[in-house]
């Protein structure tokens, strides 16, 4: 029996909450969830247009430190920058493996309703992932959140709307951390967790804002297993003539940075993806602000 149950597969679902995250109100992991289904995890080549729209491939980066970057420039302060090979494949695979397995995965409830993306790609947060307890899709039905999550390092508190207690980071998440905040001269603080066991696992169109990330955060994003497509959809549905979408598959073992002005203006989504042989697993490293950010060690810590 399955013990992380799909949502229904109900039609389109109408997005865009400015956070795609938040921890679960739920739940206990789930052997059959996080039990492996498959683990081919080949590389898949570098990067592919699908449609290119406003980003511009600005530069190839080298730097002493990681090698092999791919620079892309909206031309209004938004910014990516991406490694294909962040991670050699061994270890990929082997980090893969291991988190897949290891981490006490659990399957989020509950989105508000949600916004126009014109409007909440601009305004302060008003809606968002919360850890209520269910969602109600557009078509009224409730449903958990479609993949499985954990976070890693400081509480969300202090005034946010969105809260989470401290958790303490694994020795190799940390590890993981001092890498990725080395490519994007950044430190983070606190890490998300996605697990998407299958095709059928997703993350709807957002941008990652919030008055807790600040107003130009940079997410440093690790992926590991399958590629699955990555979609960056201008945030204006009524610019003409046609929505601007970017689109990169996500390698295993690669690293994508966004930073700038590029939550300001797009949304970004993994859709559900046929013909996937695994599961992928995204690291997001974000920087949670001091004003809400809570190091009681005593909250919610799980
Ligand atoms: O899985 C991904 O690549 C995207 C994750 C993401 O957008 C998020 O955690 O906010
Ligand atoms: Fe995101």
């Amino acid at each position: 029996m399955d013990a992380a149950p799909r949502p229904p597969a109900t039609g389109k679902r109408k997005q865009s909450s400015l956070l795609a995250f938040f921890p679960a109100a739920s739940t206990a992991p789930s052997p059959s969830a996080a039990a492996p289904k498959k683990s081919k995890t080949t590389r898949e080549p570098a990067l592919r247009f699908v449609r290119e729209h406003g980003w511009k491939k600005v530069k190839q980066e080298t730097s002493s430190e990681v090698d092999g970057c791919v620079v892309y420039e909206d031309g209004e302060g938004g910014r990516l920058r991406y490694w294909p090979a962040f991670l050699p494949n061994d270890e990929a695979t082997r980090l893969y493996d291991h988190l897949r397995t290891s981490t006490a995965w659990s399957q989020g409830h509950g989105r508000t309703a949600t916004s126009s993306p014109t409007a909440s790609a601009t305004a302060s947060p008003t809606t968002a992932e919360s850890p209520g307890p269910s969602y109600v899709n557009a078509q009224g039905a409730r449903v958990s959140t479609p993949r499985m999550q954990k976070h890693y390092g400081r509480g969300i508190a202090g005034g946010s709307k969105f809260r989470c207690g401290y958790r303490e980071w694994p020795a190799d998440v940390w590890a993981l951390k001092a890498r990725v905040e080395t490519a994007a001269d950044r430190s983070f603080n606190f890490v998300l967790l996605n697990f998407y066991r299958d095709q059928d696992d997703y993350m709807s169109p957002h941008t990652d804002a919030g008055q807790f990330l600040g107003s130009n955060p940079a997410i440093g994003s690790l992926s590991l297993g399958a590629a699955r497509r990555f979609v960056l959809h201008y945030a204006d549905r009524t610019a003409k003539p046609a929505v601007p979408r970017f689109e990169l598959p996500l390698a295993h073992g690669s690293l994508l940075v966004m930073a700038g002005s590029t939550q300001h203006r797009w949304l970004h989504s993994v859709p559900k993806q046929r013909a996937l042989a695994a599961g992928r697993i995204n690291l997001t490293f974000r920087f949670v602000l001091d004003a809400f950010g809570d190091d009681d060690r005593g909250i919610a810590s799980q």
